[in-house]
Formats: C-alpha cells, structure tokens, sequence
C-alpha cells in the first residue's frame, strides 16, 4: 500500500542527526494532543467531546532538518482522580522503556494541586532528561494582557486540530474550493501559523514557575498548543533533549498508524460527531477491505459501522439513509487530507449484538497499541 502525504517538513527529505522517542506527560486536558496534532501539522489524535475516545496509544512523528522526533501521547481521559496517581504511575511505567525524553505538560490556566505536584515527581524520578511546556498562554493573553500574543479566532475554534490545512467554515452545506483558492487559502493558513509560532511567549519564571526539585528540566518554555506561539523554541528544547541518531521512520511519514486503522478512526469520529449520545460507544468500525489500484491510486475501501442494537442501527442510518451519507462524506473530506491518494469508501451499517463482550473484536479495536 501507498505511504500517507508528505508532511510539509518531510518535503526536505533530510539526513536526520537526531532521532528520539518523546513521551508526552501531563494532566487530562493539559493539551497533550493539541500539541501533537500542532507539531505534527496533521489530524493524529481523534478528538471528540466523549470520554475515552482515545482507544489507543496514537504517536505523532515529526521530521525535520534537525531530526526525527517521535511522540507517544498518552491518553488520561479513564483515570479518575482518585487513581490519577496510580494511573499515571502505570502510564509513566508502561512507557519509560521507549522514551528517549519526557515532555510534561502543564495548563498554565489552572492552579497547580496535589496531581501536578505527583506528576512532575514522576517525571522527575524517571531520570530521563525531560522539558517543560507551560501550554495555554493565550488564555492568558485573553484574560486581559493586550501586550501578550492574541489567539487567532480560526484557529481558537478547533482547538488548533486543524492547524495549516483549509477548512469550511459557516453552517449548512459545505462548498468545495477551487484549487486556486484552495492554495491561496493554504497559504495565507500557514503564513498566519509561521506568525502565530513566532509571537514571543512570556518567560516561564512570570508565570510563577520555579524549577522544581533536584532533575531540573532541560529547558521550561510556555506555548500555545492552539496558536503555536513558543512552539519553534519547544522543539529546539526537544531536539536537544534528543539522542543520536538515524530516523525511526521514513520522512514523509506523520504517524506509524495503519492506514486502515487511520481509515477506522475517522470514520467513528464522524460518525460519534453526527449521532446522538447514547450510540458512540456502541460504534465500531470493521473494515471488511481495502485494495490499492495504483494505475489510478485509488484505495477501494469497504467499511462497516458496527453497531449492537437495531435501534442503534435506525439512528445511524438515518431518515432516508441521511446519517449514514453525511457520515461517509465527512469521513471522506477527512481523509482527504491525510492521504495523498484517492479513496473510495463502500459505507454499512450493520448490527453485531453483544460486540463489546467479544475478545477478538476489542483486539481488533486496540490494534493500534501493536504497531
Ligand atoms: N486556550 C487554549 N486551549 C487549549 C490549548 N491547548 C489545548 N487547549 C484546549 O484544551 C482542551 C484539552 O486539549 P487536549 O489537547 O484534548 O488535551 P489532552 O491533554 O490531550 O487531554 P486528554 O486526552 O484528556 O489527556 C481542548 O478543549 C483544547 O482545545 C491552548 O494552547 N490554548
């Protein structure tokens, strides 16, 4: 099969000098994979406003001149803060062997309690070099600081998910662009993303944070996830933090995911975004198959959205089959974007009682932490 799209740093193809496997710490909501998502400049995490959509461990890889660095975004959503300590512990534990470096992320929005302090002790105690990201300083700036960087509105509005690619914006139907606006939007998108990068940041230590305990971080540097702001100084941070040594991955690769498990996830996020409460966790997204023709570099997919009950079923196809259209186009405009190929996607509902009771089926969902 086809690699996904060249990242717009995988253009260079170049030598790497640094290649390091980052594991990225913080509380849930800190921002961990807004930022992955930034760095990595594509849709990596899938986000949705339900708990536990993160099924899966889901790495960003970056590539660059200077490097490779690889991200492990672990998820949080589960711990409840009773066993935040413990779960971290696990998370910390589960991930050390691989990382090379710790990021720990910290809102800077929010006071620091009991659970940051027991985070950054872990961090501290892993005894692997490790940054600090004070992220969310444009709320700051919002909050009445008018000599801070402001938040760009488009991008404040996805959480900055959506970071350097054209997006339809207003209600009712989507338009497509033509490919001129296209590319002139594109361009003015990343002209406003290199801006927003480079607005100076206020220094960590105005934003009270000391350098804690005695396995100081390499460096403290406050960002915006969702504007990018203090970003260029994080990734210096990091690739200096980083080993020796050869890419993990080929440049033009943004995630180590499988393409159909990459096809699955937008397909459920779509589908959890167009229906109704009580079906996403219902939902499961069996892809039956998917075949290249590379004479016209289409991957032919045929996908199933699996659901437990009938009536599950009725809500996701929808009056007249609505639901379900809507769901495949979104998916479609989706993975557009991510792959550099066409693809066309056979979309069915289909209703498998008692699915999440199946070891085989949960198997196949968590695949992603395999890879
Ligand atoms: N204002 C502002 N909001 C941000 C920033 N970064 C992330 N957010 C918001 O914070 C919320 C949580 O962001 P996520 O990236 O999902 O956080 P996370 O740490 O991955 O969360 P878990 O997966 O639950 O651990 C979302 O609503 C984001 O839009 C930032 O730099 N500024």
């Amino acid at each position: 099969m086809a690699t996904e799209q060249q990242t717009p740093a995988g253009e260079n193809s170049p030598r790497a000098v640094k290649s390091g496997v980052i594991g990225i710490i913080g509380r849930p909501s800190a921002g961990k994979s807004s930022l992955v998502n930034r760095i990595c400049g594509y849709k990596v995490s899938i986000v949705s406003p339900y708990p536990q959509t993160t099924r899966t461990r889901i790495r960003g890889i970056y590539t660059e001149p200077r490097g490779q660095l690889l991200f492990l975004d672990t998820p949080g959503y589960h711990l409840s803060e009773k066993k935040l300590n413990q779960g971290y512990q696990e998370v910390v534990t589960e991930s050390l062997p691989e990382c090379d470096a710790l990021l720990y992320i910290r809102d800077v929005t929010r006071p620091a309690g009991d659970e940051e302090a027991a985070i950054l002790a872990l961090v501290q105690n892993s005894g692997l070099p490790w940054v600090a990201a004070l992220n969310k300083v444009d709320a700051l700036t919002e909050a009445g600081d008018s000599t801070r960087p402001q938040a760009d509105p488009a991008a404040a509005s996805d959480g900055g998910k959506h970071a350097g690619r054209g997006r339809q914006s207003g209600g009712g139907r989507p338009r497509r662009d033509s490919p001129e606006v296209h590319a002139a939007k594109m361009a003015a998108a990343r002209a406003a993303a290199a801006a927003a990068a480079a607005a100076p940041t206020p220094d960590p230590a105005e934003l009270g944070w000391t350098t804690p305990g005695d396995h100081p971080p390499a460096a403290a540097v406050s960002i915006s996830a969702e504007t990018g702001a203090g970003v260029p100084a994080l990734l210096e941070a990091l690739f200096s933090v980083a080993p020796e040594g050869e890419p993990m991955y080929p440049a033009e690769y943004y995630t180590d995911q499988d393409p159909q498990f990459r096809i699955a996830e937008v397909i459920r996020e779509q589908a959890i975004k167009r229906t109704s409460q009580e079906v996403p966790h219902a939902i499961y997204v069996d892809i039956a198959d998917a075949e290249y023709d590379a004479a016209s570099e289409t991957l032919s997919v045929r996908a199933f959205l699996i659901v437990e009950r009938e009536s599950q079923k009725g809500i996701v196809v929808g009056k007249g089959g609505e639901k379900i259209k809507a769901i495949r186009t979104g998916a479609l405009r989706q993975l557009k974007e991510l792959f550099s190929y066409r693809i066309k996607l056979d979309l069915r509902v289909k209703v498998q009682p008692k699915w999440r009771q199946r070891a085989g089926t949960i198997r196949k969902i968590t695949r992603g932490w395999e890879q």
